[in-house]
C-alpha cells in the first residue's frame, strides 16, 4: 500500500464571464503527502482559494477545469477530484478524506445553534455521532465550550470549533484556507501549532495563507503563487533562508521583520495575462527573454524563472 498523497497535475481553472475569461489557476503541479504541510502563499487574488475550491469540487457553474488532482488515499483506488461525479465527492471525499478548515470561522458557524449541535450534526452525517467530546478535547475545547453559541465564543474558540468539525470524519488531508485571517498573533500561533500537530499525527496539510510568518511556523514546503501560477515550490528551509525566485525574495523582503520594502507595482488582471512571465513588469532581474519565451516549468529547479537567484545566498 502506497502512502496517501494528493498529486496535482496540470490543474487549470478558468471562469467564463460575459465578454471575459478569468484565468484563476494555470497549470499547477504539486503534491502533499501524509506527515507534511505544504503552504501555498501569494498576494490577494492570485488564485489560492480557487485552487482549494477546485480540489473540493466546489467551483461555481461558470468555471471550467483542466488537468488532474489525484487523491491517493491508499485504501481505495485513486480518485481524480477534478473528474469525479459530485455524488462520489459528497459521499467519499469531502469531510471523510479531505477536511476543509474554512476562512473566517465565526461566519461559517450558524449563529442560532450551539457549537455542540453543529459538531454533532457533522459527526452524525459522517456516521459517528458519539465522538463530539473526544474531538473537542483534541481541538483544545472543554465540554462547556461546546455548549456555547458562536457569539459567545472568542475568535480562537470559534477557530477550534471549525477545526474540530473539519476533523469529524477523520480525514487524512486537511485543506486550511486562510485559517487565521482576523486572528491576533497568539491565536495565529496556536492555530499553526494545531496544524503542525495534525501533520505530525500523520495527516497531510495544505495551508493557504498570505501570512508568511504563519507559514514559517508549520510548512515543510512553500509554493508561491502569482497571477494564477505557481512560480516556485521549495523546501521551507530554503525558501525562508535563500528563496530562488525573485518574486519569493520580494515577498520576504516586504516583511516588517525584514526589509519592510514592498514590491513596486501591482499584479496583472487575470482577464488579461501577458505572455511569458506575468511577474516580469515588477521584476528587477527581468530581460527581454522573460516576455519572449514561455515560462520554464518548475521542474527540478523548483522555480519557474529564466533568471533565478542563487540558492542559499545570504540575504
Ligand atoms: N466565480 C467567479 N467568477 C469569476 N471570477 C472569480 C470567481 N471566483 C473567483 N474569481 C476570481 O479568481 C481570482 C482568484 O481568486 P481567489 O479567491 O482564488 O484569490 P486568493 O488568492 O484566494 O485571494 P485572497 O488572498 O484575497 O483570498 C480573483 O481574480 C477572483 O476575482
Ligand atoms: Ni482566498
Amino acid at each position: 500500500m502506497k502512502p496517501p498523497r494528493l498529486r496535482v497535475e496540470g490543474l487549470s481553472v478558468r471562469f467564463h464571464l460575459p465578454g471575459a475569461t478569468v484565468r484563476a489557476v494555470t497549470d499547477a503541479h504539486f503534491e502533499v503527502r501524509r506527515g507534511q504541510c505544504l503552504a501555498l502563499v501569494g498576494e490577494s487574488g492570485c488564485g489560492k482559494s480557487v485552487m482549494a475550491h477546485a480540489l473540493m469540487g466546489l467551483l461555481p457553474g461558470n468555471a471550467s477545469v483542466e488537468g488532474a488532482a489525484w487523491l491517493e488515499s491508499g485504501d481505495t483506488p485513486p480518485v481524480n477530484l477534478i473528474a469525479a461525479p459530485e455524488k462520489v465527492l459528497a459521499r467519499t471525499v469531502r469531510g471523510r478524506r479531505i477536511g476543509l478548515v474554512p476562512q473566517s470561522p465565526a461566519t461559517h458557524l450558524t449563529p442560532v445553534r450551539t457549537a455542540r449541535a453543529q459538531l454533532t450534526e457533522a459527526l452524525r452525517e459522517l456516521g459517528n455521532p458519539d465522538r463530539a467530546d473526544t474531538l473537542a478535547e483534541r481541538a483544545g475545547l472543554s465540554p462547556s465550550d461546546l455548549d456555547r453559541y458562536p457569539h459567545q465564543l472568542s475568535g480562537g474558540m470559534a477557530q477550534r470549533v471549525v477545526n474540530a468539525i473539519a476533523l469529524a470524519g477523520d480525514p487524512w488531508l486537511i485543506i486550511a484556507d486562510e485559517p487565521t485571517s482576523g486572528l491576533d498573533r497568539p491565536l495565529v500561533e496556536a492555530t499553526m501549532t494545531e496544524l503542525r500537530r495534525l501533520a505530525d499525527d500523520g495527516r497531510a496539510v495544505l495551508l493557504i495563507t498570505h501570512d508568511l510568518r504563519a507559514a514559517q511556523q508549520v510548512a515543510d514546503h512553500v509554493a508561491v503563487m502569482y497571477a494564477s501560477r505557481i512560480l516556485s515550490l521549495e523546501p521551507a528551509a530554503d525558501f525562508f533562508t535563500g528563496p530562488r525566485h525573485p518574486y519569493a525574495a520580494g515577498l520576504l523582503d516586504a516583511l516588517p521583520s525584514r526589509r519592510f520594502a514592498a514590491i513596486p507595482g501591482q499584479p496583472p488582471e487575470l482577464t488579461d495575462l501577458p505572455g511569458g512571465c506575468a511577474f516580469r513588469p515588477r521584476c528587477a532581474r527581468a530581460t527581454d527573454d522573460c516576455g519572449r519565451l514561455p515560462l520554464p516549468p518548475l521542474g527540478d529547479n523548483r522555480v519557474a524563472c529564466h533568471h533565478p537567484l542563487e540558492s542559499h545566498v545570504a540575504r
